[in-house]
C-alpha cells in the first residue's frame, strides 16, 4: 500500500475508539459544545474521530501516550460518562485558564457566556477571607473584553465598595496586572460545570457561598481556581485545584442555599476525584479518580492533555523540605526542632535535607509528589475544603500522606467552606518523623505582610 494510504489509530482492542465513551451520546453533545475556536482548545474533529495517521508512522500504539480523555473514558479508568463528561468540561476550562495566564493579550478568553450566572464584575469579588490583593490586582473582565480595562484599586479591607476604579487601555496596563483575571477564571470554571449539564452546585475559594447550578446535577465541585495568585506579577508557577463529590440525594429536598452549603461541606474521604493543573513552564494536569494518581501534560501543538505520569509513587522518603522558614521565630519547638534536625542530616535519614520553598501551593506540591520530601504550612492558613481535601487525596492515591499534623486531613467534618487549618503532606517516611516531633502546629499567626 503506498504510503500515503491511513490506518485507523489505535488498532483495535488498544483504546478502539468505538469502546470508548467518547462515542456515546453524552460525550458526542458535549464534543460539539467544544468547538469552540481557541489556539488551545481541542478541534471538535480531534474529539469525535478516530485517529487517522499515515500507515508509516513510526510510533507503536503502546508508546503513544493516552489523552486525558482517553484515560476518563472506557479505554482507560472508564468512571462513567456523567464524569466523563464533567473531567472534560473542567479541563477544558483550566485550559482557557492555562492560555490566560500564559499570555494576557488572550484577552478575549475571559468572555463570559451570558447564562454562566458567574460575572458580577468587580463589585462581585469575594471577601472570603483570600489573601488581600496588591493595588492594581484586579482587573474587570467587563471593561477588558470592550477594549478598555478597569482596575481596582482596593482599599485595606477588599471594601469594593470604597474601590477607587481608573480606566486605562490595554496598551498602558503592565503585563502582570493583565494577568490578574481573579474572578474571570472563576467563572470560566463556573462556566464550564453549567455546560457539562452534570454539577448540582459548585464552592470557590472565590465566592462566600456555593452556587447552586442544577437539581439535576449528579456532583458537587469545590474549587480553588487560582492559587498562587498573590505570585503572578513575577510569572511565579500557579495552579487550579479541584475536588468532586457526588451529590448528596438525601438533602434534595432542602432549600438551595442549605443544600449547597451541606453538599458542598462533605468529609474528604467522601471524594469522588480531585486534581490540580499546575501552570508552568509546563501545564500539567493531575488527577486522581480513586485509583492511583496520574499527571496529564498539555501537548500545546494538538491541545490535548497527554498522559506524561502514570500511577506516580511519591517517594518514601525525599530529601526535601518546603516552608516558609522566615517563619521560624514563630513556630512551636517540635517544628523548629524537626527541620533544624534534617538540615543537618541528623534525621532518620543521614542527609542534609534541601530547602525548596516557592509558595504556590500546587507548584510546591507538584514537586513533593514527583520527588518527594514534604511540603507545609503550619499555620491556620490554607483552606480544608479547596486544597488541603483534594491534594490529600492526590497524594494518598500515589502513596503518601496529609495531615493537620496530628489528624489525617481526609478524616475531618468541615464545619466551614473557608476553613483554614495546618497542612503537611508529603512522603510517607517524613511525615511519620515529622509528626513523631510533639508540636508542629503554628499556633502564633499574627498575618504576614507578603
Ligand atoms: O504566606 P504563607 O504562609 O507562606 O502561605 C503561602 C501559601 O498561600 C497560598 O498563596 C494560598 O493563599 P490563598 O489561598 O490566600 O490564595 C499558597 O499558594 C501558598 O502556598
Amino acid at each position: 500500500m503506498a504510503s500515503s494510504a491511513f490506518l485507523l489509530y489505535p488498532p483495535p482492542g488498544h483504546l478502539n475508539p468505538a469502546s470508548l465513551s467518547l462515542t456515546s451520546p453524552a460525550i458526542r453533545s458535549l464534543c460539539h459544545g467544544l468547538s469552540i475556536s481557541n489556539g488551545c482548545a481541542m478541534r471538535r474533529t480531534q474529539l469525535l474521530s478516530p485517529r487517522v495517521v499515515s500507515k508509516t508512522s513510526p510510533s507503536p500504539v503502546s508508546e503513544r501516550h493516552l489523552t486525558l480523555l482517553e484515560y476518563v473514558a472506557k479505554g482507560g479508568a472508564d468512571v462513567g460518562d456523567d464524569l466523563a463528561v464533567l473531567l472534560t468540561h473542567l479541563q477544558y476550562a483550566c485550559k482557557r485558564i492555562a492560555a490566560l495566564v500564559a499570555s494576557p493579550f488572550n484577552v478575549d478568553d475571559g468572555r463570559i457566556p451570558e447564562d454562566s450566572g458567574g460575572g458580577e464584575g468587580i463589585g462581585s469579588l469575594s471577601s472570603s477571607g483570600r489573601d488581600k490583593p496588591k493595588p492594581l490586582d484586579i482587573i474587570s473582565y467587563e471593561s477588558a473584553i470592550s477594549g478598555i480595562v478597569g482596575v481596582a484599586r482596593c482599599d485595606e479591607n477588599l471594601g469594593f465598595a470604597n474601590t477607587e476604579v481608573d480606566v486605562l487601555h490595554i496598551a498602558s496596563l503592565s503585563i502582570q496586572a493583565y494577568m490578574l483575571f481573579i474572578r474571570v477564571q472563576n467563572d470560566m470554571i463556573l462556566a464550564s460545570l453549567r455546560n457539562s449539564g452534570k454539577v448540582a452546585v459548585m464552592a470557590s475559594e472565590e465566592d462566600d457561598i456555593p452556587v447552586w447550578i442544577s437539581d439535576h446535577g449528579p456532583f458537587v465541585v469545590v474549587v480553588d481556581p487560582l492559587d498562587g495568585s498573590r505570585n503572578i506579577d513575577a510569572s511565579i508557577p500557579t495552579g487550579t485545584i479541584f475536588g468532586i463529590y457526588n451529590r448528596l440525594a438525601e438533602l434534595d429536598h432542602l432549600p438551595v442555599e442549605e443544600k449547597a452549603q451541606l453538599n458542598s461541606l462533605q468529609s474528604g474521604n467522601r471524594l469522588v476525584a480531585a486534581g490540580y493543573v499546575l501552570y508552568s513552564s509546563a501545564t500539567i494536569l493531575c488527577i486522581s479518580v480513586g485509583s492511583g494518581t496520574h499527571a496529564f501534560t498539555l501537548d500545546h501543538s494538538t491541545g490535548e492533555f497527554v498522559l506524561t505520569h502514570p500511577s506516580i509513587q511519591v517517594p518514601p522518603r525525599g530529601q526535601i523540605y518546603s516552608v516558609n522558614d522566615a517563619r521560624y521565630f514563630d513556630w512551636p519547638d517540635g517544628l523548629r526542632q524537626y527541620i533544624d534536625t534534617v538540615r543537618q542530616g541528623k534525621g532518620q535519614f543521614p542527609k542534609k535535607y534541601s530547602a525548596r520553598y516557592i509558595c504556590s501551593l500546587v507548584a510546591d506540591f507538584h514537586r513533593t509528589l514527583v520527588y518527594g520530601g514534604v511540603v507545609m504550612n503550619p499555620r491556620d492558613h490554607l483552606r480544608l475544603v479547596y486544597e488541603a481535601n483534594p491534594l490529600s487525596f492526590l497524594i494518598e492515591h500515589a502513596g503518601g500522606r496529609g495531615s493537620d499534623g496530628k489528624t489525617r486531613i481526609l478524616s475531618f467534618q468541615p464545619v466551614e467552606l473557608h476553613q483554614r487549618l495546618p497542612l503537611f503532606l508529603g512522603s510517607i517516611d517524613d511525615m511519620n518523623e515529622l509528626e513523631s516531633y510533639d508540636s508542629i502546629q503554628q499556633k502564633i499567626n499574627p498575618g504576614y505582610d507578603v
